[in-house]
């Protein structure tokens, strides 16, 4: 299990980057290599036709003007304005071409890290929150946007404009265009010194973006609680203090970014004044005037290229830390997964083991210390216990959203980790505590489970759990939009919802993660009786929280440090006089107290 994370504390990185991931990115890439090529196609008439301006110059300088050749001037004039129409529109058609490439390459990006994130465990989403995930399939991918568009085909497109270039360079003077080159290599030096150090403030970015992150997805979704405690004050101050150290963090980074950019610009003027004086001293060269300005002309054109490659290399350093991220979720291995044999489940009838079972969710930390049981068809069993015992462990390892550390979970006789997870999650219904409800319509957050489900069955459902009624009276029915967390409906109609949604799926096995909240005497008894008809002929566990639903269970599994102290029905535990029987008499004096 990995190592657990806090809003406040910056992630380590698993794995540095190396060049390997740059060929992972090339991979997204490889797909989109027809649209690539013709956008190639279109640069290279583009560079050419741009080519062709400072040339037109040398001939007018050279040739036309001294000779008063008019006829000559009126040709070049039409074939300069000829090349400036086509430049103008090959620069249309790759600025959209380009855009289109990105956008398809960050769609498919997203879409493999999505799908990933939904096949993770839950240990994963255990240990670190959920605003530092968050910001990894939409920012980090997003910061990639203007790296994958503009960076990746300008970068080809500069590539070209600079080989282009020199040819037509060396073909006008070999020796002056060595003068052109001469200070490359101090660009080489300064780029090696100022790399590692861009990458390095930028990982440190990445990680204060992911706190900040963290932290105002935390403060959404804990706004109730904060309000009710008045600390609004408290909450400001420190996420004053982590927006703070985001903006130095992040003023460092610009500022390591931004020495790059103004050396290779001296580099260029540098150049441009070597050669001014190389030419007019003539100092190993001999150059006519139209020459001359004809290089100047192509040294711009070659080094404003250059100085595009290295933006683009400052953003590649830059989308560096980003990408280590991306990666770094993408290659998170899924822990609850099919083994290669893993076979369908068959159709169950409900038997359930727990084979001497141990379990921990951290190294040398025990939760469940040899739990061992055996349910029979249709049964139903209540868990209950101290807070902290293990009782929702033992569920959630039922359904296998963990794998037990040692023992076994059997179901029917087959061991759950050999079979297929979807045939497993299929026939064992899970209803927990935290009764999710999507962003959509009723309808739809009762047929989330089975999605074949026709109206008519989904009504069907919610009429059994008695939760039509209420539906019915809802403004526009079973098509009431209803919000995430289903925020606009009350916490009993909350309940039936998730019990109509769990009985459509119509799973073997139920278990249950009894909802704690109190609610009126009437909505109680609606429940109540829902519930009733969720459990008939079903295999269920509940973690059963109201007198009522312990005592109509067949069997109660007294759970206390991770271990069954006491087990029977309730009218054995309460002769048994043990840890039930204090737990039902104190349970018993609070409702009297109450009433
Ligand atoms: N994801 C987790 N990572 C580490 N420890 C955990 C995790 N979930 C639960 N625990 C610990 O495991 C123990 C058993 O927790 P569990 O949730 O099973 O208790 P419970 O009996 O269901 O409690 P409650 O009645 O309060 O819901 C507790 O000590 C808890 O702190």
């Amino acid at each position: 299990m990995g190592q657990r994370n806090r809003s406040d504390v910056d992630e380590t990185l698993v794995q540095q980057f190396s060049w390997h991931d740059y060929a992972r990115l090339a991979q997204y890439v490889k797909p989109y290599r027809k649209p690539i090529y013709r956008i190639l196609i279109v640069i290279i008439i583009a560079n050419v036709a741009g080519m062709l301006g400072p040339y037109f110059t040398k001939i007018v300088i050279d040739n036309v003007i001294p000779a008063q050749d008019v006829q000559q001037l009126l040709w070049i004039g039409v074939l300069y304005t000829g090349s400036l129409i086509l430049i103008g529109w090959c620069l249309r058609y790759r600025i959209y071409h380009i855009t289109e490439l990105g956008q398809d390459v960050l769609k498919d990006m997203r879409l493999d890290i999505f799908q990933h994130l939904q096949k993770l465990s839950f240990a994963y989403f255990d240990n670190r929150p959920h605003g530092k995930i968050l910001i990894r399939v939409v920012n980090y991918i997003n910061t990639l946007s203007d790296l994958l568009s503009n960076g990746l085909v300008n970068l080809i497109s500069d590539v070209f404009n600079v080989v282009i270039t020199l040819i037509f360079m060396f073909t006008i003077n070999t020796r002056l265009t060595w003068y052109s080159l001469a200070l490359i290599p101090l660009l080489a030096l300064m780029v090696m010194v100022v790399q590692n150090r861009q990458r390095k403030a930028y990982q440190v970015l990445s990680n204060k973006q992911s706190n900040l992150n963290a932290y105002i997805h935390e403060s959404i979704a804990g706004v109730k609680v904060t309000q009710s405690f008045a600390r609004e004050d408290e909450n400001f101050r420190i996420f004053d203090a982590i927006n703070k150290d985001n903006k130095q963090t992040w003023m460092h980074a610009v500022k390591i970014q931004l020495l790059l950019w103004p050396g290779v610009q001296n580099i260029s003027v540098i150049t441009m004044c070597l050669i001014y004086f190389v030419g007019i001293r003539q100092i190993g060269v001999q150059v006519s005037t139209g020459t001359l300005i004809a290089f100047i002309g192509y040294i711009n054109n070659f080094w404003n290229p250059i100085i595009n490659i290295g933006n683009f290399y400052n953003s590649l350093i830059t989308a560096t830390a980003y990408l280590e991220r991306i990666f770094e979720t993408l290659d998170e291995p899924i822990e609850i997964m099919d083994t290669p044999s893993a076979y369908d489940l068959p159709q169950i009838s409900g038997q359930v083991v727990f084979d001497h079972v141990n379990f921990r969710y951290e190294p040398g930390k025990n939760v469940l210390n040899d739990v061992h049981f055996e349910v029979n068809q249709g049964q139903s069993i209540a868990l209950v216990g101290p807070t902290g015992a293990g009782k929702t462990t033992i569920i959630n390892l039922l359904s296998r959203f963990y794998d037990v550390s040692e023992g076994a979970v059997l179901i029917d006789g087959h061991d759950v980790r050999k079979v297929t997870l979807a045939s497993l999650r299929k026939q064992v219904g899970v209803m927990l505590q935290d009764l999710f409800i999507f962003t959509g319509t009723i309808m739809e957050n009762i047929r989330y489970g089975k999605l074949d489900a026709t109206d008519e069955e989904v009504m069907a459902a919610a009429k059994i759990v008695h939760a039509d009624h209420f539906i019915k009276d809802l403004k526009d029915g079973y098509q009431t939009k209803v919000e995430e967390r289903g925020s606009t409906l009350s916490s009993g109609q909350r309940q039936l919802i998730a019990f109509a949604r769990v009985l459509l799926a119509d799973p073997r096995i139920l278990i249950l993660d009894e909802a704690t909240s109190s609610v009126d005497t009437k909505t109680e008894a609606l429940i109540q009786s829902g519930l009733h008809a969720l459990l008939k002929g079903r295999t269920s566990f509940i973690v059963a929280h109201r007198l009522s639903t312990i005592k109509n269970s067949d069997q109660i599994f007294y759970i206390e440090g991770g271990q069954i102290v006491e087990r029977g029905n309730h009218a054995d535990l309460i002769a048994q006089h043990g840890q039930y029987y204090r737990l039902y008499q104190s349970q018993y004096d609070m409702l009297k107290l109450n009433n």
